[in-house]
C-alpha cells in the first residue's frame, strides 16, 4: 500500500483571471475549490491512475470536512486524524502571464493530535512506501518528519519525500526510494545557479551518493532529469498551454510511484511521472485518463549517461 502523508492539508481556491489590477476590484473568469495539499494531490493523482493508497494527514473544521467529502467523492480512501483547528484554505491566482499561491499557515497542532497521528503510522509493514510531502505547520516543529521516517524504517518500509532544500537533504541518509527537488530548489540546497541541464548532473549524482535511491529534477517547461544507479536520463518537455500548474510536481512523484509500485522500472516509473506532471499543468484539475495516456505517448526519454 502507498500511504500520502499531508500534515497541513488545505482547501486550494483556484481563481482565474487574464490580468490583476492590484489595489481594484477583479473579477474572476474561472473559480474552482479542490481539495489539497502535497499528499493529497499525490493521493489524487495515484486514484486516477488505479493505485490503491491512502491519503493520511491533520483534518478540522468544515473546511477539514470538505476536503475529507470532496476526496470520498472521488473514491479516494482517506484516513485523517481529527483535529480541533481548522484545515486551511490555499488561494491561487492565475493570470494570462503569472500563476500566484497565497498559502495559510494552517491550524496549530496539540500533542494529543500528534499522539493520535502517529498511531496511523502502527499498520505499516515492509511492503509500504510512505510518501512524505509539503510543509509541516509550525507546531510540529522542524524535526517532525525524522520522527516519521523513523517510524517507516523501524518497519523496514520505503519512503518518498518532497520538501523543501536543507531538510531534503538530511532525509537521504535514510535512503528515500525517490525525491524530486526541482531545479530552483536545488540551486538554493547547493547554493549554485545552473545555466543548462548538465549543470545539474554533479548534483543529482551527489544526492545519489548521499543515499537517495532515485532522483528526478524538474525544470517545469524544461523538462526533468532522472538519476538513477549510475545512469542519468533525460525527458524533454512537451509544448502546451498551461491551465494550472499548481500539484504538478506532486504529479510526477504519484506518478512514478504507481508505476515503480508495479515493475520497479525507474526508467518506466520516471516516464509515467513526467507524463502525469504535463497532464496536469495542461488541465483545470485533475487529467483525465484519457489525456494522461496520450501524454504518456508524448514522453520522449533520452540517456544522458
Ligand atoms: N511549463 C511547463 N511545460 C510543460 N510541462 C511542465 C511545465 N511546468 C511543469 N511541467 C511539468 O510538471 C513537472 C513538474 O513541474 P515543476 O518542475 O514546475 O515542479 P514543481 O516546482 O515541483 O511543481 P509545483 O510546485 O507547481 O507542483 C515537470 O517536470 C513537467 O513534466
Ligand atoms: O504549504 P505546502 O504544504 O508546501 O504546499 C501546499 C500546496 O501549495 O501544495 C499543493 C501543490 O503542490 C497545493 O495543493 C497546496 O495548496
Amino acid at each position: 500500500m502507498i500511504y500520502t502523508v499531508t500534515l497541513n492539508p488545505a482547501l486550494d481556491y483556484f481563481m482565474a483571471y487574464d490580468q490583476i489590477e492590484v489595489g481594484e476590484v477583479n473579477r474572476t473568469k474561472i473559480t474552482r475549490i479542490t481539495p489539497g495539499g502535497k499528499g493529497i494531490m499525490e493521493s489524487r493523482m495515484l486514484s486516477l491512475l488505479g493505485t490503491p493508497n491512502t491519503a493520511l494527514g491533520f483534518i478540522g473544521g468544515f473546511t477539514g470536512k470538505a476536503i475529507q467529502e470532496s476526496l470520498a467523492a472521488q473514491g479516494i480512501t482517506t484516513e485523517f486524524t481529527q483535529i480541533f483547528g481548522q484545515s486551511r484554505v490555499n488561494v491561487k491566482v492565475k493570470t494570462l502571464e503569472t500563476e500566484t499561491s497565497l498559502d495559510a499557515a494552517g491550524p496549530d497542532l496539540t500533542e494529543e493530535d500528534v499522539r493520535n497521528f502517529v498511531k496511523t503510522f502502527d499498520r505499516l509493514t515492509s511492503e509500504d512506501i510512505v510518501v512524505f510531502a509539503g510543509t509541516a505547520p509550525k507546531s510540529l516543529g522542524d524535526s517532525f518528519y525524522e520522527q516519521l521516517i523513523k517510524l517507516v524504517k523501524l518497519q523496514d518500509a520505503n519512503f518518498a519525500i518532497d520538501v523543501d532544500g536543507q531538510k531534503l537533504l538530511g532525509t537521504l541518509s535514510k535512503k528515500p526510494l525517490v525525491i524530486k527537488p526541482n531545479r530552483e530548489e536545488l540551486e538554493e540546497m547547493f547554493d549554485v545557479k545552473f545555466e543548462t541541464k548538465e549543470d545539474i548532473i554533479p548534483y543529482g549524482q551527489k544526492m545519489l551518493e548521499m543515499g537517495a535511491q532515485n532522483v528526478m529534477v524538474s525544470m517545469a517547461g524544461d523538462g526533468a532529469l532522472l538519476f538513477s544507479d549510475t545512469s542519468v536520463y533525460f525527458a524533454a518537455p512537451v509544448k502546451g498551454i498551461i491551465k494550472n500548474s499548481v500539484g504538478a510536481g506532486d504529479s510526477t512523484v504519484a506518478g512514478f510511484l504507481s508505476e515503480w509500485s508495479k515493475s520497479k522500472d525507474p526508467v518506466k516509473a520516471f516516464k509515467q511521472g513526467v507524463a502525469c506532471g504535463t497532464a496536469k499543468v495542461f488541465s483545470e484539475d485533475m487529467p483525465s485518463s484519457s489525456y494522461l495516456q496520450k501524454c504518456l505517448q508524448q514522453i520522449e526519454i533520452t540517456k544522458l549517461v
